[in-house]
């Protein structure tokens, strides 16, 4: 099966910094690639490159088959194709759970108010918060909000979601109520590409595993071959700093 989301020579600087060297990377159709390494070694920046968030200096960023970080591409058209969930729900206080998924449904896809309310029932009744569609943000825990800005994702119906670092403003025993639902997307057959540092979550979910160091890939595989038999020295070191 072709590619859903193909990275391809992908450089970013900051100043004198090569935040993302040469980075490459394919993601199959219903595929789980999670992404780790340590802080600093370009992770968020290819995520954020995936959407545009981040223009790269070089490179192309392959959406279905199209080049999206092409001169000329009406982004808007394609980020409605690509989820983002980020460390910080990004909800807005003021709205309810309801109000926050379907915004984007009216905003992004302008559908009527009834189909988005309609989609947006059905969008936080997958992620377990039917119940709570009237609750402001302020009334929920943090991992019932982080659930909602999944189903604020997902009601779009994105071909790709990318998570940033998902869990890591969450207080622990609220972190596995998240990763559960990301396992039921995952289950569901939607393409995921997730930055984390929940190893436990790779070696349960991931179909691969890819380890970033200094701006590059440095080595993929399955997550079993990645985490019990690690070629390079600086994956070693990585895991063995985290054991
Ligand atoms: N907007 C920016 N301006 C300048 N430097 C940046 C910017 N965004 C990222 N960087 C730098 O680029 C490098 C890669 O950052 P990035 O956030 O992608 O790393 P990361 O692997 O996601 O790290 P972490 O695990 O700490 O989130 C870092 O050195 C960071 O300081």
């Amino acid at each position: 099966m072709p590619p859903i989301l193909e990275l391809i020579g992908l450089r970013k600087r900051f100043g004198a910094l090569d935040a993302l060297a040469d980075v490459s990377l394919s993601v199959a159709p219903g595929e789980l690639v999670f992404v780790l390494g340590p802080s600093g070694s370009g992770k968020s920046t290819m995520l954020r490159c995936c959407n545009l968030l981040e223009r790269p200096d070089e490179g192309a960023v392959v959406l279905e088959g199209r080049d999206i970080a092409a001169r000329g591409v009406d982004l808007d058209a394609a980020r409605k194709r690509i989820g983002m969930v980020f460390q910080a729900f990004n909800l807005y206080p003021h709205l309810s759970a309801l109000a926050n998924v379907t915004l984007a449904l009216r905003k992004a896809l302008r559908l009527p108010r009834a189909e988005a309310e309609a989609r947006g029932m059905a969008a936080l009744d997958r992620v377990g918060l039917a119940d709570k569609a009237r609750n402001m943000p302020g009334q929920l825990s943090g991992g019932q909000q982080q659930r909602v800005a999944i189903a604020r994702a997902m009601a779009l119906e994105p071909a790709v979601m990318l998570f940033d670092e998902p869990t890591s403003a969450l207080d622990p025993e609220l972190v596995d109520e998240v990763l559960a639902v990301m396992r039921e997307l995952r289950a569901a057959g939607m393409t995921m590409l997730v930055v984390s540092h929940e190893m436990r979550f790779a070696r349960a979910a991931a179909d691969r595993v890819v380890f970033m160091d200094r701006g590059a890939v440095v080595e993929q595989g399955p997550p079993e071959r990645i985490f019990e038999a690690p070629r390079s020295e600086r994956l070693r070191a990585f895991l063995s700093r985290r054991a």
